[in-house]
């Protein structure tokens, strides 16, 4: 259990949907397990008017607690400022009313500033943060900022410089909330901690390794954002390159912040970085059409209905190291699929030479369920109980030990983490710039060759070009 903390939280897009969503929520559950008590304070910024009372009610309304007095409690913690981020008069106030907090909750000067915003106001604010003196000198001073960190390497770098002026990266903790997923988290114990994994985990052994991340959701309220982003862009090059980093970087020196960070950037920039006719080879981009009931994703609201935007991407890649340089990982993700769920199957090579020549020998796959429900099993071959020699598939279950355990939601780990400074579960700045690169060349080709646009109804596990990937190689999805 951590100890207690004292920080004053200044969230920027205070009103949005991600800080009533996820954190208010995941703050609320700190304070309910004393990481965060007296001393500390939050202030919610956007520019729309709303008064303290009113700010208080809206968070108190995005807890879920039995315990009544507590949830009122925890909201006296919380002050709302009108604040446009690009109105300079506004962070003279917003410095006032940080002071008073911090003397108030005794807080000391640390400061998380948590922007919950578009990305294009990042360096206005961190310029202004500087500029103003809201940055104390007698505590930290760390930025959480969120995805998308830019639209290709371009932007990104810009943004990354941007920020870079104001404040070291050491203080700025990129978030990628996978990375606080319980399961996601998990990859390491299993590979590092046991060496019958540790010992298997490379080409030798290893057929191929697959990564789904489905969506039952559609684009829902986010269009605005989503037509300028797509699959690719909004799920492949963070939560599916960092999964896949994870999966293939090589055993870090110690379980540290930045032995961990060193592996994962040199997993990411051993990606196989896609000539255009490989991408057209190794990549299948599609959009989802009315079926079961629901609108096609140009029919929805807000969609142009000519949209080129792939709300699915599928590929075949490459992370060319010591261990992984042979082992395809297929990753595929979408929206409106059959089921929400993300998982990770690792298929194992087939045992050389089969002595039961009449039966055949399933693979040994381990499986991560990261949702919906955290679960980790290995199938394996065993005898069936009996007279004479049949054999069957069984699944182990390796995790979970106790299906009533509760896990804590990511976000709520990441701001526990943020508020101790650790990065480790943060994306360095060179794992998002290798993550850009790798993805600008798929982008880049799909631009170019104006990439055809597969179909796949609504509900269904995506286009059937995404299984002719994997025939193509004599395999199929184990996740169907
Ligand atoms: N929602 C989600 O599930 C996820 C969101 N994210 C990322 O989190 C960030 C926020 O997303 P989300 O909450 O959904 O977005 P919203 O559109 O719901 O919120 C945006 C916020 O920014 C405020 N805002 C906009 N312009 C200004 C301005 N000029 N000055 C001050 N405040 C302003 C808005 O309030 P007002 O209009 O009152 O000014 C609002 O509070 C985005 O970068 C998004 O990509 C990442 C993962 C998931
Ligand atoms: O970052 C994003 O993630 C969500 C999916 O997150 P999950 O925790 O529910 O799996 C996705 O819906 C969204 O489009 C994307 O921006």
């Amino acid at each position: 259990m951590r100890t207690k903390q004292q920080a004053l939280f200044i969230i920027f897009g205070g009103t949005g949907d991600l800080a009533k969503r996820k954190l208010y929520p995941a703050l609320f559950e700190l304070y309910r397990k004393g990481i965060l008590s007296e001393h500390f304070a939050v202030i919610g910024t956007a520019r729309r008017p709303w008064s303290d009372e009113h700010y208080q009610t809206v968070v108190r309304n995005s807890v879920s607690a039995d315990d009544q007095q507590q949830v009122n409690e925890f909201s006296k913690h919380f002050c709302y400022q009108s604040h446009n981020v690009n109105d300079t008069k506004h962070y003279v106030t917003l410095k006032k009313l940080a002071e008073r907090l911090d003397q108030k909750f005794k807080i000391g000067g640390n400061r998380l500033f948590y922007l919950a915003m578009s990305p294009r106001f990042f360096g206005t604010i961190a310029g202004h943060l500087k500029s103003q003196k809201i940055v104390t000198a007698d505590g930290y001073n760390r930025m959480i900022v969120e995805k998308p960190f830019g639209r290709d390497f371009k932007s990104a770098n810009e943004l990354n410089q941007a920020i870079g002026q104001y404040f070291a990266e050491k203080d700025v903790f990129r978030i990628d909330h996978y990375l606080g997923k319980e399961m996601v988290q998990n990859i390491f114990a299993l590979r590092f901690g046991n060496n019958i994994f540790r010992s298997l985990w490379n080409s030798r052994y290893i057929d191929n390794i697959q990564i789904t991340l489905s969506e039952s959701l559609g684009v829902e309220e986010r269009a605005g954002y989503y037509e300028t982003a797509g699959a690719l862009r909004d799920m492949v090059q963070n939560h599916i390159l960092q999964i896949v980093s994870l999966l293939t970087m090589n055993m870090p020196a110690s379980y540290s912040e930045t032995d961990i960070r060193r592996e994962k950037i040199c997993a990411l920039k051993a990606l196989k970085v896609y000539q255009p006719q490989e991408v057209k080879q190794n990549f299948v981009r599609a959009q989802y059409v009315a079926a079961n009931g629901l609108k096609g994703y140009r029919q929805e609201d807000q969609i142009d209905p000519q949209s080129q935007t792939e709300t699915f991407a599928a590929g075949k890649i490459f992370v060319e190291n010591e261990n992984f340089s042979n082992v395809p990982i297929y990753i595929r993700t979408g929206k409106r699929l059959q089921t929400k769920a993300t998982r990770i199957d690792i298929i194992f090579k087939a045992v050389p030479g089969n002595i039961f020549t009449t039966q055949q020998l399933a693979d040994n796959i381990l499986t991560i369920k990261v949702e919906p429900e955290g679960e980790i099993s290995l199938q394996v071959n065993t005898k069936k109980v009996g007279q004479g020699y049949q054999l069957q598939q069984q699944q182990f279950n390796l995790f979970p030990a106790d299906k009533h355990q509760l896990i804590p939601e990511a976000y709520e780990k990441l701001l526990a983490d943020a508020l101790v400074g650790d990065a480790t579960n943060f994306t360095h700045w060179e794992e998002v710039a290798y993550s850009w690169k790798f993805v600008d060349a798929v982008r880049h080709a799909w631009d170019q060759q104006k990439a055809a646009l597969a179909t796949y109804p609504c509900g269904s596990m995506g286009p059937k070009q995404a299984d002719q990937l994997l025939a193509a190689d004599g395999r199929h999805w184990i996740f169907n």
